[in-house]
Protein backbone atom coordinates (compact mmCIF):
# COMPACT_ATOMS: atom_id res chain seq x y z
CA UNK A 1 0.00 0.00 0.00
CA UNK A 2 1.14 3.35 -0.63
CA UNK A 3 2.10 6.05 1.73
CA UNK A 4 -0.63 8.36 0.41
CA UNK A 5 -3.26 5.94 0.69
CA UNK A 6 -2.35 4.48 4.27
CA UNK A 7 -2.27 8.36 5.37
CA UNK A 8 -5.90 9.52 3.66
CA UNK A 9 -6.88 5.57 5.04
CA UNK A 10 -5.81 7.04 8.35
CA UNK A 11 -6.99 10.20 8.12
CA UNK A 12 -10.70 10.32 6.72
CA UNK A 13 -12.44 9.75 10.08
CA UNK A 14 -10.13 11.79 12.27
CA UNK A 15 -11.55 15.21 13.15
CA UNK A 16 -13.10 17.70 10.75
CA UNK A 17 -10.93 20.00 11.60
CA UNK A 18 -7.63 17.36 11.70
CA UNK A 19 -8.63 16.37 8.41
CA UNK A 20 -8.72 19.51 6.71
CA UNK A 21 -5.64 20.42 7.67
CA UNK A 22 -4.24 16.71 6.62
CA UNK A 23 -5.92 17.70 2.87
CA UNK A 24 -3.79 20.88 2.95
CA UNK A 25 -0.70 20.05 4.81
CA UNK A 26 -0.61 16.53 2.79
CA UNK A 27 -1.07 18.23 -0.71
CA UNK A 28 1.97 20.86 0.26
CA UNK A 29 3.68 18.42 2.25
CA UNK A 30 5.53 16.69 -0.38
CA UNK A 31 6.15 19.94 -2.60
CA UNK A 32 6.91 22.07 0.08
CA UNK A 33 8.09 20.41 3.34
CA UNK A 34 11.43 19.32 3.13
CA UNK A 35 13.24 20.81 5.81
CA UNK A 36 17.19 21.04 6.60
CA UNK A 37 18.64 18.98 9.60
CA UNK A 38 19.72 22.43 11.26
CA UNK A 39 16.33 24.79 10.23
CA UNK A 40 13.87 24.96 13.41
CA UNK A 41 16.73 25.14 15.85
CA UNK A 42 15.74 27.51 18.70
CA UNK A 43 17.42 30.61 17.75
CA UNK A 44 20.38 31.86 19.97
CA UNK A 45 19.56 35.23 22.24
CA UNK A 46 21.77 36.51 18.95
CA UNK A 47 19.75 35.43 16.38
CA UNK A 48 16.43 36.49 17.98
CA UNK A 49 18.15 39.86 18.53
CA UNK A 50 18.85 39.91 14.82
CA UNK A 51 15.25 38.19 13.58
CA UNK A 52 12.61 39.02 16.57
CA UNK A 53 13.55 41.56 19.04
CA UNK A 54 15.94 43.26 20.61
CA UNK A 55 17.41 41.29 23.40
CA UNK A 56 20.04 43.70 25.61
CA UNK A 57 22.77 41.95 26.64
CA UNK A 58 22.76 39.98 29.75
CA UNK A 59 24.34 42.03 32.25
CA UNK A 60 21.84 44.36 31.57
CA UNK A 61 18.76 42.29 32.23
CA UNK A 62 16.90 42.26 35.51
CA UNK A 63 17.15 39.45 37.42
CA UNK A 64 13.15 39.04 36.50
CA UNK A 65 14.34 38.77 32.95
CA UNK A 66 17.68 36.32 33.68
CA UNK A 67 15.08 34.00 35.26
CA UNK A 68 12.27 34.99 32.37
CA UNK A 69 14.93 33.81 29.91
CA UNK A 70 15.59 30.53 31.86
CA UNK A 71 11.68 29.60 32.71
CA UNK A 72 10.04 31.09 29.53
CA UNK A 73 12.51 31.78 26.94
CA UNK A 74 10.23 32.63 24.17
CA UNK A 75 8.45 35.28 26.53
CA UNK A 76 9.51 37.99 23.63
CA UNK A 77 8.23 36.22 20.60
CA UNK A 78 4.70 36.85 19.65
CA UNK A 79 2.17 34.09 20.42
CA UNK A 80 2.29 33.53 16.57
CA UNK A 81 6.21 33.61 16.31
CA UNK A 82 6.29 31.22 19.43
CA UNK A 83 3.77 28.64 17.22
CA UNK A 84 5.80 29.35 14.07
CA UNK A 85 9.09 28.74 15.97
CA UNK A 86 7.76 25.15 17.34
CA UNK A 87 6.53 23.96 14.09
CA UNK A 88 9.74 24.18 12.62
CA UNK A 89 11.32 22.51 15.41
CA UNK A 90 9.22 19.93 15.59
CA UNK A 91 9.45 19.49 11.65
CA UNK A 92 13.25 19.43 12.22
CA UNK A 93 13.26 16.80 15.08
CA UNK A 94 10.21 14.13 12.65
CA UNK A 95 13.10 15.00 9.86
CA UNK A 96 15.33 12.76 11.28
CA UNK A 97 12.93 9.87 12.12
CA UNK A 98 11.87 10.67 8.31
CA UNK A 99 15.89 10.90 7.05
CA UNK A 100 16.34 7.76 9.30
CA UNK A 101 14.05 5.66 7.72
CA UNK A 102 14.81 6.39 4.20
CA UNK A 103 18.44 5.81 5.25
CA UNK A 104 19.84 8.90 4.77
CA UNK A 105 20.31 10.18 7.79
CA UNK A 106 23.88 11.63 8.93
CA UNK A 107 23.52 11.95 12.62
CA UNK A 108 27.86 12.63 13.55
CA UNK A 109 27.61 15.31 10.73
CA UNK A 110 27.90 18.77 11.13
CA UNK A 111 26.70 20.00 8.40
CA UNK A 112 23.11 20.20 8.06
CA UNK A 113 21.61 17.28 5.88
CA UNK A 114 18.31 17.83 3.81
CA UNK A 115 15.34 15.27 4.69
CA UNK A 116 12.37 15.13 3.51
CA UNK A 117 9.22 14.50 5.75
CA UNK A 118 8.23 11.20 4.40
CA UNK A 119 4.59 11.95 6.13
CA UNK A 120 2.40 15.17 7.27
CA UNK A 121 3.36 17.38 10.65
CA UNK A 122 0.01 19.18 11.20
CA UNK A 123 -0.05 22.99 11.65
CA UNK A 124 0.45 23.14 15.84
CA UNK A 125 -2.45 23.43 17.84
CA UNK A 126 -2.36 26.89 19.84
CA UNK A 127 -3.22 26.63 23.58
CA UNK A 128 -6.63 28.24 24.12
CA UNK A 129 -4.87 30.07 27.16
CA UNK A 130 -1.58 31.62 27.11
CA UNK A 131 -0.70 33.25 30.22
CA UNK A 132 -1.00 31.93 33.61
CA UNK A 133 -1.79 28.47 32.34
CA UNK A 134 0.25 26.49 34.94
CA UNK A 135 -1.95 24.31 36.95
CA UNK A 136 0.88 22.91 38.86
CA UNK A 137 4.80 24.65 40.07
CA UNK A 138 7.31 23.73 41.91
CA UNK A 139 9.62 26.63 43.60
CA UNK A 140 12.88 25.83 45.23
CA UNK A 141 14.66 27.71 48.29
CA UNK A 142 17.84 29.24 48.20
CA UNK A 143 19.59 32.54 48.37
CA UNK A 144 18.29 34.88 46.26
CA UNK A 145 19.37 38.08 44.72
CA UNK A 146 19.89 39.82 48.22
CA UNK A 147 21.87 37.29 49.82
CA UNK A 148 18.66 35.44 51.86
CA UNK A 149 19.01 32.03 51.80
CA UNK A 150 15.19 31.99 52.34
CA UNK A 151 14.32 33.06 49.49
CA UNK A 152 11.58 30.93 47.18
CA UNK A 153 11.46 30.53 43.46
CA UNK A 154 13.36 29.60 40.65
CA UNK A 155 17.02 28.94 40.21
CA UNK A 156 19.31 31.31 38.00
CA UNK A 157 22.50 29.72 37.61
CA UNK A 158 23.83 26.54 38.25
CA UNK A 159 25.16 24.29 41.14
CA UNK A 160 28.18 23.08 39.16
CA UNK A 161 29.27 26.80 38.95
CA UNK A 162 28.29 27.99 41.87
CA UNK A 163 26.73 30.71 41.01
CA UNK A 164 22.76 29.78 41.76
CA UNK A 165 20.67 32.81 42.73
CA UNK A 166 16.74 31.77 43.46
CA UNK A 167 14.42 34.58 42.06
CA UNK A 168 11.02 34.65 42.88
CA UNK A 169 8.48 34.22 39.89
CA UNK A 170 6.39 36.86 39.95
CA UNK A 171 7.00 38.26 36.77
CA UNK A 172 6.58 34.61 34.62
CA UNK A 173 3.69 34.90 32.35
CA UNK A 174 2.96 31.09 32.53
CA UNK A 175 2.58 31.48 36.31
CA UNK A 176 -0.55 32.03 37.72
CA UNK A 177 -1.12 34.58 40.81
CA UNK A 178 -2.22 32.08 43.24
CA UNK A 179 0.83 30.45 42.40
CA UNK A 180 2.52 33.15 43.43
CA UNK A 181 0.92 34.07 46.51
CA UNK A 182 1.60 30.50 47.84
CA UNK A 183 5.12 31.11 47.36
CA UNK A 184 5.28 34.33 48.94
CA UNK A 185 3.49 33.51 52.11
CA UNK A 186 5.45 30.24 52.29
CA UNK A 187 8.95 32.24 52.03
CA UNK A 188 7.29 34.32 54.53
CA UNK A 189 6.50 31.43 56.73
CA UNK A 190 9.98 30.17 56.11
CA UNK A 191 11.41 33.18 57.24
CA UNK A 192 9.67 33.33 60.27
CA UNK A 193 10.84 29.79 60.93
CA UNK A 194 13.45 29.12 63.50
CA UNK A 195 14.73 25.99 61.05
CA UNK A 196 17.31 26.61 58.28
CA UNK A 197 16.40 25.76 54.76
CA UNK A 198 17.86 22.84 53.31
CA UNK A 199 19.87 24.10 50.41
CA UNK A 200 22.16 21.08 49.73
CA UNK A 201 21.13 17.95 51.38
CA UNK A 202 24.45 17.12 53.23
CA UNK A 203 24.69 20.19 54.69
CA UNK A 204 21.68 20.13 56.76
CA UNK A 205 18.54 22.35 57.54
CA UNK A 206 14.96 20.92 56.49
CA UNK A 207 12.70 23.48 54.78
CA UNK A 208 12.34 22.49 50.86
CA UNK A 209 10.41 23.44 48.00
CA UNK A 210 6.87 23.97 47.53
CA UNK A 211 4.60 22.89 45.27
CA UNK A 212 1.29 24.74 44.42
CA UNK A 213 -1.70 23.15 42.07
CA UNK A 214 -4.79 24.83 41.22
CA UNK A 215 -7.49 23.70 39.16
CA UNK A 216 -10.26 25.52 37.02
CA UNK A 217 -12.23 25.90 39.68
CA UNK A 218 -9.56 28.32 41.42
CA UNK A 219 -9.21 25.70 44.14
CA UNK A 220 -5.86 25.55 45.82
CA UNK A 221 -3.66 22.34 47.20
CA UNK A 222 -0.07 22.96 48.52
CA UNK A 223 2.55 20.47 49.26
CA UNK A 224 5.49 21.14 51.55
CA UNK A 225 8.75 19.04 51.45
CA UNK A 226 10.73 18.88 54.68
CA UNK A 227 14.39 17.06 55.28
CA UNK A 228 13.79 15.72 58.67
CA UNK A 229 17.71 15.41 59.61
CA UNK A 230 18.18 14.35 63.12
CA UNK A 231 14.73 15.85 64.46
CA UNK A 232 12.41 13.42 66.09
CA UNK A 233 8.74 13.26 65.09
CA UNK A 234 7.72 15.24 67.93
CA UNK A 235 9.84 18.13 67.18
CA UNK A 236 8.61 17.87 63.12
CA UNK A 237 4.87 17.65 64.85
CA UNK A 238 5.50 21.03 66.27
CA UNK A 239 6.46 22.95 62.85
CA UNK A 240 3.83 20.90 61.16
CA UNK A 241 1.54 22.54 63.42
CA UNK A 242 2.84 25.78 62.67
CA UNK A 243 3.05 25.80 59.16
CA UNK A 244 -1.07 24.70 59.48
CA UNK A 245 -1.56 27.63 61.31
CA UNK A 246 0.15 30.03 59.55
CA UNK A 247 -1.84 28.91 56.03
CA UNK A 248 -5.11 28.92 58.30
CA UNK A 249 -5.35 31.43 60.55
CA UNK A 250 -1.94 33.23 60.17
CA UNK A 251 -1.39 35.60 57.36
CA UNK A 252 -1.52 32.88 54.74
CA UNK A 253 -4.96 32.19 55.14
CA UNK A 254 -4.98 34.60 52.06
CA UNK A 255 -4.31 31.77 50.07
CA UNK A 256 -7.39 29.93 51.18
CA UNK A 257 -5.92 26.88 50.61
CA UNK A 258 -8.35 24.02 50.21
CA UNK A 259 -5.60 21.38 51.17
CA UNK A 260 -2.11 21.30 52.70
CA UNK A 261 0.59 17.94 52.40
CA UNK A 262 3.96 17.86 53.87
CA UNK A 263 6.05 15.39 52.97
CA UNK A 264 9.05 14.63 55.19
CA UNK A 265 11.87 13.36 52.77
CA UNK A 266 15.87 12.64 52.71
CA UNK A 267 16.06 11.90 48.79
CA UNK A 268 15.48 14.82 46.19
CA UNK A 269 12.16 13.45 45.17
CA UNK A 270 10.20 10.31 46.91
CA UNK A 271 6.94 8.96 46.23
CA UNK A 272 3.80 8.34 48.51
CA UNK A 273 5.24 4.91 49.24
CA UNK A 274 8.79 5.75 49.62
CA UNK A 275 7.45 8.78 52.32
CA UNK A 276 3.93 9.46 52.44
CA UNK A 277 1.92 12.40 51.50
CA UNK A 278 0.41 13.70 55.03
CA UNK A 279 -2.66 15.81 54.59
CA UNK A 280 -1.77 18.10 57.20
CA UNK A 281 -4.93 20.32 56.21
CA UNK A 282 -8.01 20.06 54.06
CA UNK A 283 -9.26 17.66 51.50
CA UNK A 284 -7.07 14.89 50.00
CA UNK A 285 -7.30 15.61 46.66
CA UNK A 286 -8.03 17.94 43.86
CA UNK A 287 -10.53 18.06 40.76
CA UNK A 288 -10.22 18.96 37.34
CA UNK A 289 -12.36 18.56 34.75
CA UNK A 290 -11.50 17.72 30.56
CA UNK A 291 -13.63 16.91 28.01
CA UNK A 292 -16.51 16.72 30.18
CA UNK A 293 -14.93 14.20 32.38
CA UNK A 294 -14.12 14.60 36.14
CA UNK A 295 -10.73 13.59 37.10
CA UNK A 296 -9.30 12.75 41.00
CA UNK A 297 -5.57 13.96 41.19
CA UNK A 298 -3.58 12.80 44.01
CA UNK A 299 -0.71 14.88 45.27
CA UNK A 300 1.50 12.13 43.74
CA UNK A 301 0.18 12.31 40.80
CA UNK A 302 0.56 13.72 37.04
CA UNK A 303 -1.77 15.52 35.20
CA UNK A 304 -1.17 17.98 32.31
CA UNK A 305 -0.27 20.95 33.40
CA UNK A 306 -2.58 23.18 31.61
CA UNK A 307 -6.03 22.26 31.61
CA UNK A 308 -7.12 23.64 28.47
CA UNK A 309 -4.64 22.70 26.21
CA UNK A 310 -4.78 18.97 27.66
CA UNK A 311 -8.35 19.09 25.73
CA UNK A 312 -7.10 20.19 22.78
CA UNK A 313 -4.55 17.28 23.32
CA UNK A 314 -6.69 14.67 24.41
CA UNK A 315 -9.17 15.24 21.62
CA UNK A 316 -6.73 14.83 19.26
CA UNK A 317 -5.59 11.84 20.54
CA UNK A 318 -8.90 10.42 21.51
CA UNK A 319 -9.81 11.45 17.20
CA UNK A 320 -7.01 9.65 16.11
CA UNK A 321 -6.97 6.63 18.30
CA UNK A 322 -10.38 5.57 17.72
CA UNK A 323 -11.60 7.63 14.53
CA UNK A 324 -15.45 7.61 14.23
CA UNK A 325 -16.94 6.88 11.27
CA UNK A 326 -18.62 9.83 10.06
CA UNK A 327 -17.77 13.67 10.62
CA UNK A 328 -20.97 14.60 12.74
CA UNK A 329 -18.68 14.55 15.91
CA UNK A 330 -20.50 12.46 19.13
CA UNK A 331 -19.64 10.15 20.70
CA UNK A 332 -20.46 7.08 18.22
CA UNK A 333 -18.76 3.42 19.45
CA UNK A 334 -15.74 1.95 17.20
CA UNK A 335 -15.52 -1.09 19.19
CA UNK A 336 -12.50 -2.94 20.27
CA UNK A 337 -9.56 -2.56 22.75
CA UNK A 338 -7.74 0.21 23.59
CA UNK A 339 -4.39 -0.59 25.93
CA UNK A 340 -3.34 3.68 27.47
CA UNK A 341 0.37 2.68 28.49
CA UNK A 342 1.31 5.21 31.09
CA UNK A 343 -1.91 6.29 32.09
CA UNK A 344 -1.31 8.10 35.14
CA UNK A 345 -4.64 9.04 36.45
CA UNK A 346 -6.53 7.80 33.51
CA UNK A 347 -7.03 10.99 31.37
CA UNK A 348 -6.32 9.60 28.00
CA UNK A 349 -8.68 6.08 28.27
CA UNK A 350 -11.07 7.25 30.18
CA UNK A 351 -12.36 10.41 27.81
CA UNK A 352 -11.85 7.40 24.93
CA UNK A 353 -13.72 4.91 26.75
CA UNK A 354 -17.31 6.07 25.24
CA UNK A 355 -15.87 5.18 21.61
CA UNK A 356 -14.07 1.77 22.64
CA UNK A 357 -15.47 -1.66 24.50
CA UNK A 358 -12.34 -2.00 26.24
CA UNK A 359 -10.03 -0.04 28.19
CA UNK A 360 -6.88 -1.85 29.79
CA UNK A 361 -4.60 1.17 31.66
CA UNK A 362 -0.88 0.01 32.93
CA UNK A 363 0.83 2.88 35.31
CA UNK A 364 3.86 2.86 37.81
CA UNK A 365 2.49 5.34 40.23
CA UNK A 366 0.36 3.28 42.49
CA UNK A 367 -1.53 6.75 44.10
CA UNK A 368 -2.35 7.81 40.34
CA UNK A 369 -3.46 4.43 39.52
CA UNK A 370 -6.05 4.10 42.66
CA UNK A 371 -6.95 7.40 41.22
CA UNK A 372 -7.61 6.27 37.57
CA UNK A 373 -9.75 3.14 39.08
CA UNK A 374 -11.97 6.26 40.97
CA UNK A 375 -11.87 8.41 37.94
CA UNK A 376 -13.69 5.72 36.40
CA UNK A 377 -16.02 4.78 39.07
CA UNK A 378 -16.84 8.57 39.24
CA UNK A 379 -17.55 8.91 35.53
CA UNK A 380 -19.52 6.19 35.38
CA UNK A 381 -17.18 4.37 33.32
CA UNK A 382 -17.08 0.76 33.41
CA UNK A 383 -15.36 0.13 30.59
CA UNK A 384 -11.91 0.31 32.37
CA UNK A 385 -9.66 -1.21 34.22
CA UNK A 386 -5.76 -0.16 35.62
CA UNK A 387 -3.58 -2.17 36.07
CA UNK A 388 -0.35 -0.43 38.67
CA UNK A 389 3.31 -1.52 37.80
CA UNK A 390 6.46 -1.07 35.59
CA UNK A 391 5.05 -1.26 31.78
CA UNK A 392 8.18 -2.91 30.76
CA UNK A 393 7.19 -5.48 33.96
CA UNK A 394 3.65 -5.55 32.69
CA UNK A 395 3.14 -5.37 29.05
CA UNK A 396 5.03 -8.26 28.01
CA UNK A 397 2.28 -11.03 30.36
CA UNK A 398 -0.19 -8.75 29.17
CA UNK A 399 0.32 -9.05 25.52
CA UNK A 400 0.23 -13.29 25.53
CA UNK A 401 -3.67 -12.36 27.23
CA UNK A 402 -4.55 -10.26 24.20
CA UNK A 403 -3.82 -12.38 21.78
CA UNK A 404 -7.33 -13.29 21.41
CA UNK A 405 -8.94 -9.48 21.21
CA UNK A 406 -8.19 -10.03 17.37
CA UNK A 407 -7.37 -6.75 15.15
CA UNK A 408 -9.39 -4.26 17.00
CA UNK A 409 -6.47 -3.73 19.46
CA UNK A 410 -4.82 -0.12 19.58
CA UNK A 411 -1.87 1.39 21.69
CA UNK A 412 -1.26 4.67 23.07
CA UNK A 413 1.51 5.39 24.82
CA UNK A 414 2.53 8.51 26.85
CA UNK A 415 5.67 8.27 28.84
CA UNK A 416 7.43 10.22 30.64
CA UNK A 417 10.90 12.27 29.05
CA UNK A 418 12.65 9.16 29.55
CA UNK A 419 10.52 7.40 26.79
CA UNK A 420 9.76 3.74 27.11
CA UNK A 421 11.68 0.84 28.44
CA UNK A 422 13.17 -1.13 25.24
CA UNK A 423 10.59 -4.01 26.69
CA UNK A 424 7.73 -2.10 25.74
CA UNK A 425 8.55 -1.31 22.55
CA UNK A 426 9.41 -5.07 22.07
CA UNK A 427 6.09 -6.15 23.26
CA UNK A 428 4.00 -3.96 21.28
CA UNK A 429 5.67 -4.95 18.06
CA UNK A 430 6.01 -8.09 18.79
CA UNK A 431 2.10 -7.86 19.06
CA UNK A 432 1.00 -8.44 15.36
CA UNK A 433 -2.63 -7.48 16.84
CA UNK A 434 -1.65 -3.55 17.17
CA UNK A 435 -2.25 -2.16 13.73
CA UNK A 436 -2.68 1.23 15.51
CA UNK A 437 -0.45 3.07 17.93
CA UNK A 438 -0.30 6.71 19.10
CA UNK A 439 2.67 8.01 20.81
CA UNK A 440 2.62 11.14 22.94
CA UNK A 441 5.75 12.64 23.59
CA UNK A 442 6.57 15.83 25.61
CA UNK A 443 10.19 15.53 24.21
CA UNK A 444 10.30 14.00 20.90
CA UNK A 445 13.69 14.04 20.15
CA UNK A 446 15.26 12.22 23.28
CA UNK A 447 14.42 9.27 24.13
CA UNK A 448 11.07 9.10 22.55
CA UNK A 449 13.44 9.10 19.05
CA UNK A 450 15.08 5.63 20.08
CA UNK A 451 11.54 4.07 20.21
CA UNK A 452 10.29 5.76 17.05
CA UNK A 453 13.20 4.22 15.60
CA UNK A 454 12.61 0.72 16.97
CA UNK A 455 8.74 0.84 16.20
CA UNK A 456 9.76 1.62 12.55
CA UNK A 457 13.03 -0.38 11.77
CA UNK A 458 13.25 -3.81 9.83
CA UNK A 459 12.61 -6.78 11.92
CA UNK A 460 15.90 -7.15 14.05
CA UNK A 461 15.69 -10.70 15.47
CA UNK A 462 19.04 -9.24 17.61
CA UNK A 463 16.91 -6.97 19.34
CA UNK A 464 14.05 -9.27 19.41
CA UNK A 465 11.97 -6.90 17.33
CA UNK A 466 10.31 -9.80 14.89
CA UNK A 467 6.92 -8.27 14.72
CA UNK A 468 5.75 -5.96 11.32
CA UNK A 469 7.21 -3.10 11.27
CA UNK A 470 5.29 0.45 11.83
CA UNK A 471 5.06 3.27 9.84
CA UNK A 472 4.89 6.82 11.07
CA UNK A 473 1.66 8.50 9.14
CA UNK A 474 0.73 12.10 10.39
CA UNK A 475 2.47 13.82 13.47
CA UNK A 476 0.05 16.88 15.11
CA UNK A 477 2.09 18.84 17.33
CA UNK A 478 0.20 20.98 20.37
CA UNK A 479 0.80 23.15 22.49
CA UNK A 480 0.89 22.76 26.23
CA UNK A 481 3.45 25.23 27.54
CA UNK A 482 3.30 28.86 25.44
CA UNK A 483 6.27 31.01 26.28
CA UNK A 484 8.57 27.97 26.29
CA UNK A 485 10.07 25.98 23.60
CA UNK A 486 8.31 22.81 24.22
CA UNK A 487 5.46 20.97 23.04
CA UNK A 488 3.27 18.16 23.16
CA UNK A 489 3.71 15.61 19.88
CA UNK A 490 1.32 12.99 19.07
CA UNK A 491 2.36 10.46 16.65
CA UNK A 492 0.34 8.28 14.27
CA UNK A 493 1.85 4.64 13.75
CA UNK A 494 0.21 2.32 11.62
CA UNK A 495 1.05 -1.11 9.68
C1 LIG B 1 3.55 12.16 30.82
S1 LIG B 1 2.74 11.27 32.09
C2 LIG B 1 1.25 10.82 31.25
C3 LIG B 1 0.07 10.43 32.12
C4 LIG B 1 -1.27 10.30 31.41
N1 LIG B 1 -1.19 9.62 30.15
C5 LIG B 1 -1.94 11.64 31.25
O1 LIG B 1 -2.18 12.10 30.15
O2 LIG B 1 -2.27 12.25 32.29
C6 LIG B 1 3.69 9.84 32.16
C7 LIG B 1 3.21 8.81 33.16
O3 LIG B 1 4.04 7.67 33.02
C8 LIG B 1 4.20 7.07 34.29
N2 LIG B 1 5.39 6.19 34.19
C9 LIG B 1 6.69 6.54 34.24
N3 LIG B 1 7.46 5.46 34.09
C10 LIG B 1 6.63 4.40 33.92
C11 LIG B 1 6.83 3.00 33.71
N4 LIG B 1 8.06 2.48 33.64
N5 LIG B 1 5.75 2.22 33.57
C12 LIG B 1 4.49 2.73 33.64
N6 LIG B 1 4.24 4.05 33.85
C13 LIG B 1 5.30 4.86 33.98
C14 LIG B 1 4.34 8.27 35.21
O4 LIG B 1 4.07 7.93 36.53
C15 LIG B 1 3.30 9.22 34.61
O5 LIG B 1 2.05 9.06 35.22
Amino acid sequence: MSLATTCSRSVTSVKRAILCSVTKTSLLFSANNSVTADQGKLPSKKRWSKSHKKVPRADHLSWEERLADVVTPLWRLSYDEQLELKQKNQERILSQLSGHLLGDFQPHSSSPVRCSLSFPVLPILPSPVRDGYRNKSTFSVNRGVDGNQKTVGFYVGTGKEGNIVCVNGDQLLNMPEKHKLVARCYQDFIRLSLLEPCLLFHTGGHWREVTVRTNAEGHTMAIVYFHPQTLTPEEVAVHKADLVDYFTHGPGSVCHLDSLFFQESTMTRCTHEESPYQLLHGRTHIYEEVLGFKFRISADAFFQVNQAAAQVLYSTVRDLCAPIADQTGGQKKVGGTLLDVCCGTGAIGITISPRVDRIIGVELIEQAVEDATHNAALNNVLNCEFIAGKAEVVLPGLMSQLSSVGRGLTAVVNPARAGLHHKVIRALRNQPAIRRLVYVSCKPNGEAMRNFKELCCAPDPKKKLTGEAFTPILAVPVDMFPHTPHCELVLLFER
